[in-house]
């Protein structure tokens, strides 16, 4: 099999390096492009027998899949570039969320797959949001989930929720991490606690609370009420950001749902050439 990479920036290369490391591809399975050439060619000293190729046609042809790991104002470039150079047999996998399925197979011939990937997928966990075009065969569809899960925990969404599933799985570590760093600057700052002890013990933290939410059997809610005692001192923390934080992930949603809603306009202007304000 041939997995052809249109970009090694920081998800073409979390994606390249995980399933190398997976043990999901071989090095020689994979041949990358990148607009600046080096970054390509540094995954190429790191892992022998990795292919460099100077061009996205050249990723293209005798790709069976392609994964374009560009960011959404860049798309058009790419497509224009490998539009005469995709076959119907070949798989082309788009990672971001503002380019629509039928938005690539209104320009391209082949097979659509869009999968979300996540920064978790770095360290072979997290999830992938796999969304499947109707020409994929019940077969490309195995072969992707097959692929994904040596990284990842692959989850079938509709296309509808790919927004928010993305929020959630994709932009998540980034929230998560925030309040990491929030808790232990506020820690520090407090009590004069070391951040390197702080951040140690949140980060543990967070591991196993990741870890009792997937496999231990606990809901969130659970969780909290197992943690805060009766008249203990969780409860009393828990209240505060009852009134402090709630409306926040509203907030977040909103204004995440509105950068999107600006990104597919400009992808639709970019593609098709309809108006963008
Ligand atoms: N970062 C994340 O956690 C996640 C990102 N994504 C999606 O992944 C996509 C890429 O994001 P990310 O990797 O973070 O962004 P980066 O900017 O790090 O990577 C984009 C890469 O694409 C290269 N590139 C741009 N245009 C071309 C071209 N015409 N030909 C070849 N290479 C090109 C850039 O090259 P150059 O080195 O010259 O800039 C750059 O290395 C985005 O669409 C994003 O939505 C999805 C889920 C999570
Ligand atoms: O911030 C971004 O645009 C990308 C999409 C999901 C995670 N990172």
């Amino acid at each position: 099999m041939r997995v052809g990479f249109i970009g090694t920036g920081s998800m073409g290369s979390i994606l390249i390096e995980a399933f190398i490391r997976s043990g999901a591809l071989n090095p020689e399975h994979i041949v990358a492009t990148n607009r600046t050439l080096a970054k390509a060619e540094l995954l190429a000293e790191k892992y022998p027998g990795m292919q460099v190729a100077r061009s996205s046609k050249e990723v293209t042809v005798g790709a069976d899949l392609l994964f374009l790991c560009v960011k959404p104002s860049e798309y058009k470039a790419v497509i224009d570039e490998i539009q005469d150079h995709a076959l119907p047999g070949q798989i082309v996998i788009s990672i971001t969320s503002p380019v629509l399925i039928r938005h690539l197979e209104e320009l391209l011939p082949s097979k659509i797959a869009k999968i979300i990937p996540s920064i978790t997928n770095f360290v072979l966990s997290g999830a992938t949001l796999c969304i499947y075009g109707d020409r994929l065969t019940p077969e490309d569809k195995e072969l992707l989930d097959n692929l994904f899960s040596h990284v990842s925990a692959p989850i079938r969404v509709s296309e509808q929720y790919t927004r928010i599933s993305s929020d959630l799985s994709s932009c998540g570590p980034a929230f998560l991490a925030y309040f990491v760093q929030k808790f232990v600057e506020a820690a520090v700052d407090t009590t004069g606690i070391s951040e390197e002890e702080a951040t140690q013990l949140a980060s543990e933290m967070t591991l196993g609370t990741g870890k009792l939410l997937t496999t231990g059997g606990f809901s969130p809610a659970q969780l909290q009420k197992r943690v805060a005692v009766p008249g203990g001192i969780t409860a009393e923390g828990l209240r505060l950001m009852e009134k402090e934080l709630c409306g926040v992930f509203y907030d977040l949603i909103r204004t995440t749902h509105s950068k999107y809603e600006e990104d597919l306009e400009k992808v639709e202007a970019r593609f098709f050439g309809t108006k963008v304000d």
